[in-house]
């Protein structure tokens, strides 16, 4: 609708000449703005190559092409480390409209509006931005926050096209290109984050903490590119966490803890060996509770002796209903994730927690005998629906239970973290660096500096 607008503005502008009022001069201003927008090219590989505008950094990128159908949460999403290497196309045609928070952070020094620090997407393809945005929280416009944050991102590209394109074909490697036409049709025009350890790139370099204001128990996390809101939602209920680099022997740590998490996180998870000997590790000598969610579900399986495959296309979406089968209950669920775990491998002491109502993808998996369960979906859901957020509150129940049998055991053991330990522990993710396209707006910064 906006980009028709623009189209006929050249014969209209005069028209516009004399308007006078605060929203007919934003109006204007925001025309301008789009009339000096550069041009952009978005070219799947061995596919389709789409016109339109960039509205984000002047650089061009490459990675796996995916899609989400979710209406809301862009500032989640493209923050979420999870997305780390892919390029986002949003299917809801107009994006932008409600802006970008701040990073402001909570009282226990969490981000209250972001999942992550950074923008992780590496791009952002939507039908149509709005440059004028409106909401309580806003600081800046989406345009601008990719332009900080060195993401390029094009917009006036048919969204419908691409999704059909993408369904068909399955996800695909793909190039955001601003400028002039491009041909990446070669090879080496495309990186493929499959071959690149994503993980390693988003998870924590050193352990930190976060203490719960009134703390009634201590979790570990296992950080493969944790989203703010799960330490949000264990540390609302009570539970203070540490939380360890990805490939952090935490089997070894294990029995100063009362629960270990395991995280979400970008790529493949045949990537993390390592993380996947430690849990096999952990399940072996410890009966401690253990929760793990999205990547955390899928290591946890492998960990459990069973595989992942590579969907088509994935599921991205705030609305995927996903059945409960120890009680016939669905739940409306969000998902971001590539891989799924096949149920059919896992072995004879687990079985299925949940499965996927759309595709029949399994989306759980529970211990027959112990507490240890983990979801495809993401019981956070921030944005997304909450019905499922109450797997918080079974895991911690778990926890206290386990606390307080190991209390019995050992009247001597103290899970509470050492005053010592927290006042040395850093507060936040340590040495994570942003995209690359962040790190190139950071070195031309210091270029221009020297
Ligand atoms: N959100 C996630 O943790 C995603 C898990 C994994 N990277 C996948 O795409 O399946």
């Amino acid at each position: 609708m906006f980009m028709n607008l623009f189209k006929a503005m050249p014969a209209r502008a005069g028209a516009f000449a004399s308007m006078k009022t605060p929203a007919q001069a934003r109006f204007m201003a925001t025309v301008r703005q789009r009339a000096a927008l550069e041009p952009a090219t978005f070219t799947i590989r061995d596919g389709p190559m789409f016109t339109g505008k960039s509205f984000g950094a002047r650089s061009n990128i490459s990675g796996e092409a995916v899609f989400t159908t979710s209406l809301v949460g862009y500032p989640e999403s493209l923050t979420d480390p999870s997305y780390r290497g892919q390029i986002l196309v949003f299917t809801q045609p107009l994006i932008g409209n409600y802006g970008v928070p701040s990073a402001e952070k909570d009282p226990n020094g969490l981000l209250k509006y972001f999942e992550s620090p950074n923008l992780q997407a590496a791009g952002v393809v939507v039908a149509d931005v709005a440059e004028q945005y409106s909401h309580w929280t806003a600081v800046e416009s989406l345009g601008e926050w990719c332009a900080r944050e060195g993401v390029p991102a094009i917009s006036g590209v048919d969204t419908r096209e691409i999704v059909t394109y993408l369904r068909e074909q399955g996800s695909s490697l793909a190039r955001i290109t601003v400028g002039e036409e491009y041909d990446a049709n070669e090879d080496e025009a495309f990186t493929d984050p499959e071959q690149i350890h994503l993980v390693r790139q988003v998870s924590t370099k050193q352990p930190f903490h976060i203490s719960a204001a009134d703390p009634t128990s201590h979790v570990a996390v296992l950080d493969c590119g944790v989203k703010e809101n799960i330490l949000r939602s264990l540390v609302g209920r009570g539970a203070s966490v540490t939380v360890f680099p990805f490939d952090y022997p935490i089997h070894k740590v294990a029995h100063h803890f009362d629960g270990v998490f395991i995280s979400n996180g970008p790529g493949d998870p045949t990537h993390c060996q390592d993380t996947v000997y430690h849990l096999k590790r952990l399940m072996e000598t410890s009966q401690v509770p253990i929760f793990g969610i999205c990547l955390g579900h899928q290591l946890l399986a492998l960990a459990a002796g069973g595989s992942t495959i590579k969907l088509k296309y994935g599921n991205r979406a705030h609305n995927i209903p996903a059945l409960d089968l120890s009680t016939g209950r669905c739940h409306i669920t969000s998902q971001n994730h590539g891989y799924a775990v096949d149920a059919s491998t896992l072995p004879s002491d687990w079985k299925p927690y949940f499965v996927n109502l759309n595709d029949q993808s399994n989306e759980g998996m529970i211990h027959k005998s112990r507490p240890i369960f983990s979801t495809q979906f993401h019981p956070e859901a921030k944005g997304g629906p909450l019905d499922s957020s109450y797997l918080f509150d079974i895991y911690l129940d778990s926890v206290l239970k386990y606390k307080n049998s190991q209390a019995g055991l050992f009247p001597q053991r103290d899970s509470r973290p050492s005053p010592l330990l927290v006042d040395l522990l850093a507060k936040e993710r340590v040495g994570v660096q942003p995209t690359i396209g962040m790190q190139n707006v950071a070195a031309a910064a210091a270029a221009a500096a020297a």
